[in-house]
C-alpha cells in the first residue's frame, strides 16, 4: 500500500469508527449521486463527495430525486481523495472496481470502513488502484461479457452486503 494512504488510515479517529463511509471520486452524474445521498441517508452511511464534481449540490437533476434537507445533510465534501482520508480517516479503505479480483461478497466488513466508488465514464483511476492492496479491490459478480453496474447500484448493493454483515443497526 502507498505509504501515504497507509498512514493515513493507521490513525482513524474515534468519530470515524461506528459508521460506513460511502466516498464517491468525481462523480458526474447528478441522479446517480441522488440516489446514493438518499441511500445513504436511509442505511446511515455517511456520504463524501471528491471534487471535482459533474456537477452543483443545488442543481435541480440532483434535486430532483425528491431529496429533502435531512437527506443533504448526510454530505461532506472534499477537495481530492487525499483530503477525503484525512478527514474520514476511515478504519480501512475497499474500492471497488470492474478490474478487481476478490468478490465483495467475500470480504467481511467493519464499523469504520470506506467504499470507495468511481466516477461514470472512467471507473477508478489506475494511479489510486494502485495505492491499494490488491485484497482492498473488491468486484461485483457480473454475467460475462458485460462492462460495468450502474454507479447507485452499485452503491446500493455494496452499502446493504455490510449493513447486513452487521445485522443492520439502526433499522426499524
Ligand atoms: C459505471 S461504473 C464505471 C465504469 C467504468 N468504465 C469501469 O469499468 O470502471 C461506476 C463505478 O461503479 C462501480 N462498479 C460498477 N460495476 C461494478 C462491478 N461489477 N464491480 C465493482 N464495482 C463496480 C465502480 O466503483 C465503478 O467505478
Amino acid at each position: 500500500m502507498d505509504a501515504r494512504v497507509s498512514a493515513i488510515l493507521s490513525t482513524q479517529t474515534d468519530e470515524a469508527g461506528s459508521a460506513l463511509h460511502v466516498l464517491l471520486y468525481e462523480p458526474e452524474i447528478p441522479p446517480n449521486t441522488g440516489n446514493v445521498i438518499r441511500l445513504c441517508a436511509n442505511s446511515g452511511a455517511r456520504l463524501h463527495l471528491i471534487h471535482p464534481l459533474g456537477f452543483t449540490l443545488d442543481e435541480a437533476r440532483l434535486r430532483r430525486a425528491g431529496l429533502d434537507y435531512r437527506e443533504l445533510t448526510v454530505i461532506e465534501e472534499h477537495a481530492g481523495l487525499t483530503a477525503c482520508l484525512e478527514r474520514v480517516r476511515p478504519r480501512r479503505l475497499f474500492a471497488l472496481s470492474t478490474r478487481g479480483k476478490g468478490s465483495l461478497f467475500d470480504a467481511r466488513f467493519e464499523p469504520g470502513d470506506a467504499l470507495l466508488f468511481g466516477p461514470e465514464s472512467r471507473g477508478l483511476p489506475e494511479a489510486v488502484l494502485a495505492t491499494l492492496p490488491q485484497d482492498c479491490i473488491l468486484r461485483l459478480p457480473m454475467r460475462p461479457g458485460n462492462r460495468s453496474l450502474n454507479l447507485s447500484n452499485a452503491v446500493a448493493v455494496s452499502v446493504f452486503e455490510a449493513w447486513r454483515q452487521w445485522g443492520f443497526p439502526g433499522a426499524e
